[in-house]
């Protein structure tokens, strides 16, 4: 499904990433697990384009970043680490600026729009702008935003990071439910035991390498052994 081969990313002088390769199948999470500054926000970020590389090849169902980047990226999308929203546009009109792009049928994103808000319990802030929102909630109105299309792969950066414990116990069952239905998501998070409930695979990467991967079970035994 997705698939990156000898990704190299430099920024300045510094090598931030090198002969990073890995893939995701369909249906399946990965967890991408890793200490701080070891590279995962800028895996996804050039996943995304929004980082360019040096060297390296990311398919995703056949499609090629490099030859055809408006066919790739409408297979996929993002929720970044810090929300990013547009100061103009209430919670609404990012929801419509983000069907409008994903082209969405009106039947479906009213459907979808009003689904979502309810389950994240935000109706009551559909006409507020970004600035009268709390951290939290803009958290929820950038989620909402990526689980409006659905897409073959999303990319999710610290999903639970500002979210209270009921949002995002309900935000890890959407991912299973995603993921049931064939979506392919690739997430980081610190928080190790929750990625161990919702995982299916790691890949760890240390100082822009991956130094390991593979069946988050084993992630589990070797994390328990290293505290042991
Ligand atoms: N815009 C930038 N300019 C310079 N260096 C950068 C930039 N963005 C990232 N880096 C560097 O790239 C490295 C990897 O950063 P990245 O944000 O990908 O790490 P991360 O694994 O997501 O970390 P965290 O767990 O803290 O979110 C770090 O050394 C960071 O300092």
């Amino acid at each position: 499904m997705l698939e990156v081969k000898q990704l190299q990313v430099e920024i300045g002088k510094e090598t931030i990433l090198e002969d990073v390769e890995f893939s995701v199948e369909e249906g399946s999470i990965v967890g991408l697990i890793g200490h701080n500054g070891a590279g995962k926000s800028t895996v996804m970020k050039t996943i995304m384009g929004w980082q360019d590389k040096k060297e390296g090849t990311i398919i995703l169902n056949k499609v090629d970043q490099d030859q055809s980047f408006v066919r790739f990226k409408r297979q996929l999308a993002y929720i970044p680490e810090e929300p990013f929203l547009l100061p103009e546009l209430t919670t609404m009109q990012h929801f419509q600026l983000y069907g409008q792009s994903y082209q969405l049928d009106e039947k479906t994103f009213t459907k979808r729009a009003q689904e979502l808000s309810e389950q994240f319990e935000i109706t009551d802030k559909l006409n507020e702008y970004p600035e009268s929102l709390s951290k939290g909630m803009r958290q929820k109105v950038q989620t909402i935003c990526a689980l409006l299309p659905d897409v073959p792969l999303l990319l999710i950066d610290e999903p639970f990071m500002g979210l209270d414990v009921h949002a995002a116990q309900d935000l890890q069952e959407m991912l299973v439910e995603k993921a049931k239905k064939g979506t392919s998501i690739l997430l980081t998070s610190h928080q190790l035991e929750r990625m161990e409930e919702l995982a299916d695979t790691y890949i760890m990467l240390h100082q822009g390498h991956v130094a390991e991967h593979g069946l988050i079970e084993d992630f589990h035994s070797l994390s328990r052994r290293g505290t042991e």
